[in-house]
């Protein structure tokens, strides 16, 4: 339906809407979805929630990922996806955009925009993606002294703490720092970048009862795990963060050397979805009906109708 009809939105916040996700007893399952479109198509295909990840985000302003969008870039994104798809949705807040205090203006803009859950990470920037080398990690205390300050700001928002430790400070260190994150008040936990099924079963082991998110991003360091098996090794949460962007770009890139090769799209036509399953994902007729019907019903009793 028209996300426009206000009796249709959720009651509940967000992050309540988030957390009882949680509850049920299979893994959540996320795929990347930073656009509205995307959150459409990823409704339909049946996810209960989303992830919105940095990388695409920043990729699809034709930006690395190095922490260089903002808290309003991200938010623009946040309320077209909540908008389309009225799901619940997992955002990626780096590492803040800053120092406390931009943590906690982070946290509220978010709830504002309508986002149901974060996840902040300790590194320095320019941050990395998660997977890649030279990697400058935050101080444990100073990243738990953003994650209080990510509690202290939040009303419903789910707060998911990011360590980024283990390449350099190894499980260990990763298991040491999730611990004191958990003090600071994180929610959950997001192990990132493990490199083998085994480290990620020590890691869930090390950290019983707690909730842990699951990056099964491609091309990275952790190998091709599923869901079922993520959830079977004590996981709550997976993501694909970016695999959306990837077969988007490369459908792209394809279609425009078409085009400069033949002069012309219809080479690519079969690969194109129509205009009326464009429509229909959009629900564009519903939102023309509702408008002829507004038209109806506002004309005043009495009035000629024309
Ligand atoms: C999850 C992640 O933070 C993201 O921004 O999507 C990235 C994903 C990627 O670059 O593949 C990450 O740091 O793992
Ligand atoms: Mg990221």
């Amino acid at each position: 339906m028209p996300y426009v009809i206000g009796a249709d939105l959720p009651d509940q916040p967000a992050g309540q809407r988030f957390r009882a996700l949680l509850d049920r007893p299979q893994i959540l399952e996320m795929p990347g979805a930073h656009l509205g479109i995307a959150a459409l198509l990823a409704k339909r295909a049946g996810f209960p929630a989303l992830y919105m990840s940095g990388a695409a985000m920043s990729a699809t302003m034709g930006l690395p990922d190095l922490g260089m969008i903002t808290v309003d870039d991200v938010c623009w994104y946040i309320r077209q996806v909540v908008r389309a798809a009225g799901l619940p949705v997992l955002v990626d807040g780096d590492t803040g955009y800053g120092e406390a205090l931009n943590v906690m203006h982070m946290v509220r803009a978010f709830e504002e925009a309508g986002a149901g859950a974060v996840h902040l990470e300790d590194q320095l920037l320019p941050k990395k993606c998660g997977h890649l080398n030279d990697k400058k990690l935050a101080d444990a205390h100073d990243m738990a002294a953003k994650v209080a300050a990510a509690r202290k700001a939040r009303r419903h928002l789910y707060i998911i703490a990011r360590t980024d430790a283990a390449a350099s400070e190894g499980m260990d260190g990763a298991v040491a720092r999730a611990k004191l994150y958990l003090e600071a008040g994180a929610d959950a936990i997001f192990p990132e970048a493990l490199t083998s099924r085994e480290m990620f079963a020590e890691f869930a082991r090390r950290m019983p009862g707690v909730k842990l998110l699951a990056n099964m991003t491609e091309f990275g360091r952790t190998p091709f795990l599923t869901a079922k098996e993520f959830e079977e090794l004590g996981y709550a949460m997976v993501i694909w963060p970016v695999s959306h962007l990837r077969v988007a770009n490369r459908a792209m890139e394809e279609l425009y050397a078409t085009i400069r090769e033949t002069g012309g799209t219809m080479a690519a036509l079969d690969r194109m979805q129509t205009r009326a399953q464009l429509y229909e994902t959009i629900g564009y007729h519903e939102y023309e009906a509702l408008d002829a019907s507004l038209v109806k019903t506002v004309v005043p009793e009495g009035m000629p109708q024309g």
